[in-house]
């Protein structure tokens, strides 16, 4: 932002044009690129219009509650709103780390819900407070923002629904999208996250209650990944629900009819689409999030070519569990081309993930990819995926379609495949049964075995189950967190597959570099970039991702490794390329840290 940028707030009696200086404490974290703020800038004015006085303090934006300095209060007009205590931010930090406040209450809540509706006031309340204790308690915290809570925050988010957290684009809206999105208080957008709530995590169609999944996606963009709050826009797409609960539910918030699918479906997208490219540019990433199978290869076909889009379910689940393979051939020795994988699920993830295998593998082997992927194998509701099916597959499955008699049951599948691998994607809880997880142990001394549906009710066998079946011989990670479990003695500490880990990194990368296309090299750069992460002390402990402790080291790692690639495919619209850009991803990162108005 320059001197004579001019921020506007919309409507509110009470808003007065400030003249204000900013500094930024703790480091430059305001914009990227030729938008940075400079050290200069830290002692340069800049004019802007916020709220003072009393909605100064209600705006989460600005709100920094008893931190404001007595200067500050006299120049907004707060003087007297607030007991007379000034309070550091790293004191209300302690304050409420230590137990006494917010923390404290939120581990007090019994109900996962409640720990997720309390850090959603503090959001509303006071934004960077929210973030600094994300980021200061992040393995606790995440669950609560993220899988599996943000879930049946979706399954409940009518009850929930205060304050607008994002935008909800329905059929109602047509012709008027581009209008819509001007209704947003922010104009620098760099990272959408949008659902159309077809297929929320594993718990089906949820509708126009599935925005809890762009909020909370896009939380974890600013926290892990260090993209500014208020660059981020959570969008749903109401196209209607085919939930029959929701649509008798005389409190569902969506619209009350039936999914409009084909050209209806398809205009409304397309009019979408537009409107992002007319009113951001073409350097806005959108990230498709739970749409189901049908639209989400077909956005990602039609729009990869034209805009900026990544599919979380498809590409950025692709590029985690990626990771974790390279992770555990480190305690079990051998390369890819040296394993049998078994999928599953045929879906957006299983599909995803068999893909960027297949074309590591190629890559490593320089075999073609059409070679590589006769490792892979997928099972779908109607079992295995093979040659004889291939008539009437749906087009995304078609190159998993191997030579094979046929085989319905995934416990036949995998006598018969005997993989060394076993990954489980259908969004379908409790489908690696005791038979299945003791086959693979049969023939495997140490099976992996990934599980990875969402929430954790849906997580296909549960890491005491994957320990007690295997004598403690898996290798086990999940999407949804599990808790370490005891064996005989011994304590394993399950993986966590999840996309957390690389989608906040690899959206600071393409912001960062100005990327204008995705491309699969990017995914698999950043798929190294986390692999990289693993160090010998996490093999040791048997572990195949590193700890999410250090996820915003991991995500500026990541950043640095897709933005170099971004660069060397003449992808990048942000020139010249910083010469160091690990040192570059890291001095972007926005920090939660209170700035001092002046
Ligand atoms: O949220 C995650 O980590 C994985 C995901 O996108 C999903 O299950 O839809
Ligand atoms: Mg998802």
């Amino acid at each position: 932002m320059d001197s004579t940028t001019k921020k506007v707030r919309p409507g509110g009696a009470s808003v007065l044009d400030l003249d204000l200086k900013a500094t930024v404490g703790g480091g430059v974290e305001d914009a990227y690129g030729e938008d940075r703020a400079t050290e200069d800038q830290l002692v340069t004015p800049w004019t802007v219009s916020v709220a003072s006085g009393y909605s100064l303090l209600r705006d989460p934006h600005h709100n920094k509650g008893l931190a404001f300095t007595f200067k500050e209060r006299d120049a907004h007009y707060i003087r007297g709103l607030l007991p007379p205590v000034v309070m550091s931010q790293e004191l209300q930090v302690r304050h409420i780390s230590s137990e006494k406040k917010l923390l404290h209450n939120i581990r007090q809540y019994q109900l996962p819900l409640q720990k997720y509706t309390a850090l959603m006031d503090l959001a509303e309340r006071n934004e960077r407070l929210f973030y600094k204790l994300l980021i200061n308690n992040v393995e606790e915290l995440l669950p609560v923002v993220y899988t599996p809570t943000v879930g049946e925050a979706c399954q409940k988010y009518g009850s929930i629904f205060q304050r607008p957290q994002g935008l909800y684009i329905s059929l109602k809206e047509k012709g008027k999208i581009l209008e819509v999105l001007k209704n947003w208080p922010e104009r620098s957008i760099q990272v959408i996250v949008v659902t159309d709530g077809e297929r929320i995590l594993g718990l089906g169609d949820l509708g126009c209650q599935g925005m809890g999944i762009p909020v909370g996606k896009l939380a974890l963009y600013t926290a892990l990944g260090g993209v500014r709050p208020s660059s981020c826009l959570p969008i749903t797409i109401d196209v209607g629900t085919n939930n029959e609960k929701l649509l008798n539910d005389e409190f569902y918030i969506g619209l009350k009819q039936r999914r409009a699918t084909g050209k209806e479906y398809a205009d409304l997208l397309e009019e979408f689409m537009s409107a992002v490219k007319q009113n951001y540019g073409e350097k806005v990433l959108i990230q498709f999030e739970d749409f189901a199978n049908h639209n989400a290869f077909d956005l990602l076909a039609k729009y990869g070519t034209t805009h900026l889009v990544f599919n979380d379910d498809i590409q950025g689940t692709a590029a985690v569990v990626l990771a974790g393979l390279v992770g555990a051939l480190k305690l079990l020795g051998g390369t890819l081309g040296d394993h049998k994988f078994l999928f599953l699920g045929a879906g957006e993830a299983g599909t995803g993930i068999a893909e960027l295998i297949a074309l590591e593998m190629s890559k490593q082997t320089k075999a073609p990819v059409e070679e590589t992927r006769k490792n892979i194998w997928l099972v779908d509701s109607k079992g295995l995926i093979v040659s004889s099916r291939k008539d009437s597959l749906q087009p995304f499955k078609k190159p998993w379609a191997h030579e094979h008699p046929p085989v319905t049951t995934l416990l036949d599948a995998v006598k018969a495949i005997k993989p060394t691998v076993l990954i489980g994607t259908s969004g379908v809880g409790s489908t690696f049964t005791k038979e299945v997880v003791e086959a693979m142990a049969e023939f495997n001394e140490k099976p992996l075995i990934l599980a990875l549906s969402n929430p954790t009710s849906q997580s296909e066998c549960t890491a005491e189950e994957a320990y007690k079946w295997t004598q403690g011989r898996a290798i086990y990670a999940s999407g949804s967190p599990f808790a370490p479990v005891e064996y005989n003695g011994k304590v394993h500490v399950p993986g966590q597959a999840n996309n957390a880990y690389i989608f906040p990194g690899l959206g600071l990368g393409l912001v960062i570099s100005g990327a204008i296309r995705v491309h699969d090299d990017m995914l698999l750069a950043a798929s190294e970039g986390l692999a990289g992460q693993v160090t010998k002390e996490n093999c040791e402990q048997g572990l195949i991702y590193p700890p999410f402790t250090n996820i915003r080291k991991i995500s500026a790692h990541i950043a640095a490794n897709v933005a170099a690639k971004v660069y060397e495919l003449g992808l990048a619209s942000r020139l010249p390329r910083p010469e160091n850009l690990l040192k570059h991803a890291e001095s972007c990162m926005y920090t939660p840290n209170y700035r001092t108005y002046r």
